[in-house]
C-alpha cells in the first residue's frame, strides 16, 4: 500500500500542494483528476520521487521512503511525450533497460509482454514509423519490464484518438489486473478518469476535493467544485451528443 500523510509542496514560495494525505491499495488504478496547473504532476513527481516535498511523509508498504531516492524506490513512470529513442528500433526500445540488469525480465517475460501489447509485428521498426497508440504501447512495455513496484503514467491517453484510446485503457487495465500493479493515472479528462480508474482523485487549490469510486463521484460529488468540474463537463459532453443525435433524426425525418 502507498499511503502519503499531509504532504505538502510549494515552488518559490508559492504553495501547490497544501495538506495531500491519501491511501491506495495494491493494484489499484488510481487517476489524478483536475484543472490544468492544480498540481496533478507535482504530485505525481513527488510519489516518483524526483520532487521532494516540504513536509508530510511518503511510506510504502510500511517503509517510511520520504527521503528514498527514485532510483530506489523501484516506481517508474511513463511520460506524456513517451520519451522512446528514435535511433534504436521498438525491440532494442523495449528492452533498453535490461542491458545492465538482464535478471529483472526474463526472456520469455519480455515476449509476454509484447504479446499482451500487440507489438509483434513493430519490433523491428524505427520510433518514426510507429503511429501514437503503438509509440505508447512501446512506452508501456518498456516500462514494464523493468517491473516496476507503482506505474505512474502522466497523461497516458491525452495525444490518442477515439478508438486508439479506448485501446490503450483495456491495455492498462489488463497489465494493472495481470500483474497486480498499482497505478497511477494523471488525467485532466473527467470521462477518461472515471472510465478507467477504481478510484480518482480530484485535486483543487492544492488539497483533494474528493477521492472516490467513479460511482461516487457521480452520484455523491462532495463539493461546489466536483460538481462544477467534472460534472458539469460530462453534463456539456452528454448535451452535444445528444444534440448532435437530435439533428441527425430531424434531417432522416425530412429526407423520409
Ligand atoms: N519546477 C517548478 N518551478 C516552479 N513552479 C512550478 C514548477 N513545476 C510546476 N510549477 C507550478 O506549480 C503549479 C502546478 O504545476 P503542475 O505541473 O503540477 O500542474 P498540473 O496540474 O500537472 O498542470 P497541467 O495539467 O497543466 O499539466 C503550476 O502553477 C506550475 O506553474
Amino acid at each position: 500500500m502507498l499511503e502519503l500523510k499531509n504532504v505538502k509542496k510549494s515552488y518559490d514560495g508559492t504553495p501547490v500542494l497544501t495538506d495531500i494525505s491519501l491511501n491506495i491499495e495494491d493494484g489499484e488504478i488510481v487517476s489524478i483528476l483536475g484543472p490544468s496547473g492544480c498540481g496533478k504532476t507535482t504530485l505525481l513527481n513527488l510519489i516518483l520521487g524526483i520532487v521532494d516535498s516540504d513536509g508530510g511523509q511518503i511510506i510504502y508498504n510500511g517503509e517510511d521512503i520520504t527521503n528514498v531516492p527514485m532510483e530506489k524506490r523501484g516506481f517508474n513512470i511513463v511520460f506524456q511525450d513517451y520519451a522512446l529513442f528514435p535511433n534504436l528500433n521498438v525491440y532494442q526500445n523495449i528492452t533498453y533497460g535490461l542491458r545492465n540488469n538482464p535478471e529483472i525480465s526474463s526472456k520469455e517475460e519480455v515476449e509476454d509482454l509484447i504479446h499482451l501489447l500487440g507489438l509483434e509485428e513493430h519490433l523491428s521498426k524505427r520510433i518514426g514509423q510507429l503511429s501514437g497508440g503503438q509509440k505508447q504501447r512501446v512506452a508501456l512495455a518498456r516500462t514494464m519490464v523493468m517491473k516496476p513496484k507503482i506505474l505512474l503514467l502522466d497523461e497516458p491517453l491525452s495525444a490518442l484518438d477515439g478508438v486508439i484510446k479506448e485501446s490503450i485503457k483495456d491495455r492498462i487495465k489488463t497489465i494493472a489486473r495481470e500483474y497486480n500493479l498499482t497505478t497511477i493515472i494523471v488525467t485532466h479528462d473527467p470521462e477518461e478518469a472515471l472510465t478507467l480508474s477504481n478510484r480518482v482523485m480530484i485535486i483543487n487549490e492544492g488539497q483533494i476535493a474528493q477521492f472516490g469510486r467513479p460511482e461516487e463521484i457521480i452520484q455523491r460529488p462532495e463539493n461546489g467544485f466536483v460538481k462544477k468540474f467534472i460534472l458539469n463537463q460530462l453534463e456539456i459532453k452528454k448535451n452535444n451528443i445528444f444534440t448532435l443525435f437530435a439533428g441527425q433524426l430531424q434531417e432522416q425525418a425530412q429526407v423520409g
